[in-house]
């Protein structure tokens, strides 16, 4: 969000539309809130949490597009280039949350990436909708109650948390420096209540 303020500021316009300033979000407002499904979606695709998806060893001889895969062989699915192919996410290296967006709705011609992100087939994550429930939660509290600014780094530049990616079997940036300041005092005040219950 620090990279992207343009994002960050329609995600909380719809949540102060939405949720109001009063209370935190739930599970109640999750069809309402489809911009945070939108940067939900944007974050699986964008920054992929599993890029090469775990290894499966062909338990038979197989044929794929005229390929023909021997029993024994070990595949690696490359979902990270299957998230940022441009035919189906133009300019894939943009976090745009709109590209999932038509007349106010989710455009069901977008590629959903979830149906990539955690896998597929028998041994797709069975995580996958927990995990979907507590980022749409996350990101949406957050937002909600906090603004997330850019820090600045030693040569005097935004500090790019992308420059600085986790490489292996799992990415995510190493490190993730940002300042988050409650966005108002009602929004302080939840966070407050949050904490004492
Ligand atoms: C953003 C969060 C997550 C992502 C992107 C993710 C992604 C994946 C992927 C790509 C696989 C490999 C699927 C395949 O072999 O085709 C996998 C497997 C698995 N995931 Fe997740 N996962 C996430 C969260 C979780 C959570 C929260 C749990 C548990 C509560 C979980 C449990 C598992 C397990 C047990 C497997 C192995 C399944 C098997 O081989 O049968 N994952 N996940």
């Amino acid at each position: 969000m620090s990279l992207y303020p343009d994002v960050q500021r329609k995600a909380q316009e719809e949540l102060d539309r939405v949720v109001g300033p009063n209370r935190l979000p739930d599970f109640e407002d999750y069809h309402e809130l489809l911009y945070i499904k939108a940067v939900l979606l944007e974050a699986m695709r964008w920054m992929v949490v599993v890029p090469l998806s775990l290894p499966h060893r062909v338990i038979r001889d197989d044929e794929y597009k005229g390929y023909i895969i021997p029993e024994g062989t070990i595949v690696n699915p490359n979902i990270w280039a299957m998230l940022h192919d441009p035919e189906d996410y133009p300019e894939p290296e943009r976090f745009n949350p709109d590209r999932f967006l038509k007349d106010g709705k989710l455009n069901p011609d977008v590629r959903n990436p979830l149906t990539l992100a955690f896998g597929f087939g028998r041994r797709v994550c069975p995580g996958r909708h927990l995990s979907d429930g507590s980022l749409f939660m996350m990101i949406a509290s957050v937002l909600h109650t906090f603004d997330i600014h850019p820090v600045i780094d030693e040569d005097g530049k935004e500090y790019d948390p992308t420059s600085e990616v986790i490489t292996g079997l799992i990415s995510a940036p190493e490190r993730i420096p940002c300042r988050l300041t409650p966005r108002s005092k009602n929004a302080e005040e939840l966070i407050r209540q949050l904490s004492t219950t």
